[in-house]
């Protein structure tokens, strides 16, 4: 692991273009060495690009992108072998077993071979699959095989891990175990970068985040702050009915319509339901706490997830 007090990752003005597409248009910003940074946002908003010009596999087109203080151009060397990577997809080889995966995996870095057990083993540990280790992976379930992944990327003991939608398409147990791993490697104080368009995934383990939308960076934020600011700490809903909004016209309440619901953002959900109930006589109003898919609801006037 490479000792480093700088921002581990900086990215200036940062640009990626297939053809006429430009798939990161133009991005700044900065990772700090031990938070948790996230890239929140719809498919296709450019998230997956962003993280393989960080891993060195595909370059840049213009801006600068510094890790460790190197440049992504010139020192993919020496940046490639201090990070570790959970792809999107599971891409274990199928003609090896759980342990072999990592020990294999591990023979690509300079790392002795009695230390490589060792590390695998304990790595094996940490994701909790030691009985699995003589299982071929095409029999782990899911979420066993991203643990697995994850257990691979720390082979190297990296300075600087990159999660690629870590828990996509995984059941509610499955994520959350996933989730305590990523914490504890958060108390080891590894940099983790990840990409998601979970909110509850990113809320719950970002430090701060961005959320991209079309290759450019919306906000930029802890996550708490990020919706206090856009949002507030409540959402009261109503349904969408032309009563609804004729009365809701009359008062001074600021509200924002999408689909068949009525939304109004506050820090007095109360104050605010009694208005509507005494006001314009409202039944059915209900009160939740903001997210962040209220705030790019808010931003882009669209879902994070369609
Ligand atoms: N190799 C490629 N060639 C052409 N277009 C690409 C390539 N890779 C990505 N794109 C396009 O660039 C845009 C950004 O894709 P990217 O995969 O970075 O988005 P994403 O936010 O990671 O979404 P997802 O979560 O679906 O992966 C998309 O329009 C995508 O189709």
């Amino acid at each position: 692991m490479v000792d480093f007090i700088a921002p581990v990752i900086v990215a200036q003005n940062l640009q990626k273009k297939f053809g006429e597409l430009v798939a990161v248009d133009g991005i700044n910003f900065t990772v700090e060495k031990s938070e948790v940074f996230g890239f929140l946002g719809p498919n296709g908003a450019g998230k997956t690009t962003a993280m393989r010009m960080i891993q060195c596999v595909s370059p840049k087109d213009d801006g600068k992108l510094e890790v460790f203080g190197m440049d992504v151009n010139t020192h993919q060397k020496e940046i490639k072998k201090n990070i570790g990577v959970v792809p999107q997809e599971n891409n274990l080889d199928p003609d090896f077993t759980v342990y072999e995966n990592l020990f294999v995996y591990s023979r690509y870095f300079d790392i002795p071979k009695k230390e490589s057990k060792e590390r695998v083993n304990s790595l094996l540990e940490f994701v909790q699959l030691e009985e699995k280790k003589d299982v071929m992976t095409y029999m782990l379930s899911g979420g066993m095989k991203r643990r697995l992944i994850l257990a691979r990327a720390l082979v190297n003991n990296p300075s600087l891990l990159i999660l690629d939608e870590p828990t996509v398409g995984l059941d509610p147990q499955a994520r959350h175990l996933l989730w305590e791993k990523i914490r504890g490697l958060k108390k080891q104080n590894v940099t983790i970068v990840l990409t998601t368009h979970y909110l509850e995934e990113a809320a719950y383990l970002c430090d701060r985040l961005v959320i991209m939308d079309y290759g450019q960076i919306l906000i930029e934020g802890d996550p708490d702050d990020i919706v206090k600011k856009y949002i507030g700490s409540d959402v009261v809903e109503v349904d969408n009915t032309k009563p609804v909004i004729s009365c809701l016209n009359k008062t001074d309440i600021n509200y924002e319509t999408l689909d068949s619901t009525v939304q109004i953002y506050t820090n007095e959900p109360k104050d605010i339901s009694d208005r509507l109930m005494k006001e314009c006589e409202f039944e059915k109003i209900t009160v939740r706490s903001a997210t962040l898919e209220d705030v790019f609801l808010k931003l882009t006037g669209r879902k994070l997830r369609e």
